[in-house]
């Protein structure tokens, strides 16, 4: 089974935890593509629900699939918010925003009590690090920004793609911070955070208490509960 089959697998399963009449808050990768594919099945056959897309692409995605969606303007708080990681370890602590969707991300996840990430195997690390950990940062000045963060014991590489700068959903910039172990990711968080320009991290602290892991090996789904 190939990383592809194990994304959508674990997406797939994830679907089932979604109930008629529920907000659910929709994250945004390569996995989160294979739920809404799956939730737009279900919602054929007549679920009824309506979603929060975490990014452009997202709410793209959902829309092409008839899922409803509304906004922070209609709700306050979502019965469930799924979406992917890049990294996720044994405290359930997580690196998120390879997708470059992490500010959305984290006020989406923050709306609610039930926070279900969904990985492959490969993502489930002892420690945080490996993974270069984005940090969404505001334009202007971000090379200051960036020293002040390398201070901190990482290599930033501004974000590009095939356009040039890599621009976030709000506007804003991707480092990508290369600090290969993060012993301490709690701290961390609070230390980025604390630098202007600085606008968020990729860094989810106790944010979720439930993770789905899909295996090759046994070809199943693990639920695993904090
Ligand atoms: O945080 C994210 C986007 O900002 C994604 O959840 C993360 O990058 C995982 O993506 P994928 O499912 O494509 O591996």
């Amino acid at each position: 089974m190939n990383q592809d089959d194990l994304k959508k697998r674990v997406a797939y399963e994830a679907i089932n935890y979604i109930k008629d009449g529920m907000v659910v808050g929709l994250g945004t990768g390569s996995t989160m593509y294979y739920a809404i594919q799956s939730l737009g099945e279900r919602i054929k056959e007549g679920l009824n629900i309506k979603g929060i897309p975490t990014s452009e692409k997202t709410a793209e995605w959902a829309r092409s699939n008839n899922i409803p969606l509304t906004d922070f303007s209609e709700v306050n708080h979502l019965d469930l918010v799924i979406d992917g990681a890049d990294e996720v370890d044994e405290n359930f602590q997580l690196i998120k925003g390879g997708g470059g969707a992490l500010l959305r991300e984290k006020i989406v996840a923050n709306a609610t009590d039930q926070f279900i990430v969904i990985i492959d195997e490969s993502k489930y690390v002892q420690i945080l690090g490996e993974f270069k950990l984005p940090v969404e940062v505001v334009p202007f000045g971000w090379e200051v920004t960036a020293r002040e963060i390398e201070a901190l014991g990482c290599n930033a590489t501004l974000r590009m793609d095939n356009n040039g700068i890599f621009l976030t959903d709000n506007d804003h910039y991707i480092l990508d911070c290369d600090f290969k172990v993060i012993n301490n990711p709690e701290k961390l968080n609070q230390d980025l955070i604390s630098i202007v320009g600085v606008v968020e991290t990729g860094l989810f602290i106790n944010m979720t208490r439930k993770v789905l892991i899909s295996y090759s090996n046994s070809g199943k789904v693990i639920e695993m509960n904090n």
